[in-house]
Formats: C-alpha cells, sequence, structure tokens
C-alpha cells in the first residue's frame, strides 16, 4: 500500500492544534510520558508497540528511566505525514496526559 507523502508547513500548522501536547515541525514531531516507574514505563512502550504494529508505522523510541521519549516521523517519507499525525492521536489516546 502506498505511504501518504510529507505534509506541508501549512498543512502541518492546521493539525498541531488537535495534537497539543506534540511538539515540532515537518522534520518530526516529539512527545514525552512520564510513567510511575521505570516498569511501567517499559510497559508502555509494549502499549504504543501493539498500537505501531497494528498500524505499521513506528515511533522513534527514547526511554530514559521512568520518562519515554516518542518521535513520530515518516521515514519513507523523510519527514511527518498523516500517518504520524494518527500514531500521535492512537498514543494520546492511551496516554492522555
Ligand atoms: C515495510 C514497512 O511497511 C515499512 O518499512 C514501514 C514500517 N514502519 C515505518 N514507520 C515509520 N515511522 N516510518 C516508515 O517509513 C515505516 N516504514
Amino acid at each position: 500500500m502506498p505511504r501518504p507523502p510529507k505534509l506541508t508547513p501549512d498543512e502541518l500548522t492546521a493539525a498541531l492544534p488537535d495534537l497539543p501536547l506534540w511538539s515540532g515541525g515537518t522534520d518530526g514531531l516529539t512527545r514525552s510520558v512520564k510513567l510511575p516507574t521505570f516498569a511501567d514505563a517499559v510497559a508502555a512502550i509494549v502499549r504504543i508497540g501493539f498500537v505501531a504494529e497494528s498500524m505499521d508505522h513506528h515511533p522513534d523510541v527514547d526511554l530514559r528511566w521512568r520518562t519515554v521519549h516518542l518521535t513520530v516521523v515518516s521515514h519513507s517519507a523523510g519527514g511527518v505525514s498523516q500517518l504520524d499525525l494518527d500514531l500521535a492521536r492512537r498514543i494520546d489516546a492511551l496516554f492522555p496526559g
């Protein structure tokens, strides 16, 4: 299935108000999720991983103690695409902040 293209800056600007927990630009969107413990943070990554697998679209993940740092970017598109907005929303549904 073809993957969507990188969003234009205007398209991203229009989409970002719906994703207030995320920051960044067309090269990638980031948010952090702080959990009570390291084990909770590992479990959070597993939950996000199942969503990512179901979408066949995967975030970049960096775990520092009990904080999970996430970046959504479409590597094949060389920037943020509609798939990243969808993945960010799915992550927010799991972890509303
Ligand atoms: C074959 C498979 O669909 C691709 O390699 C997918 C998998 N997950 C992916 N995730 C992200 N974030 N970017 C991609 O370009 C990407 N490509």
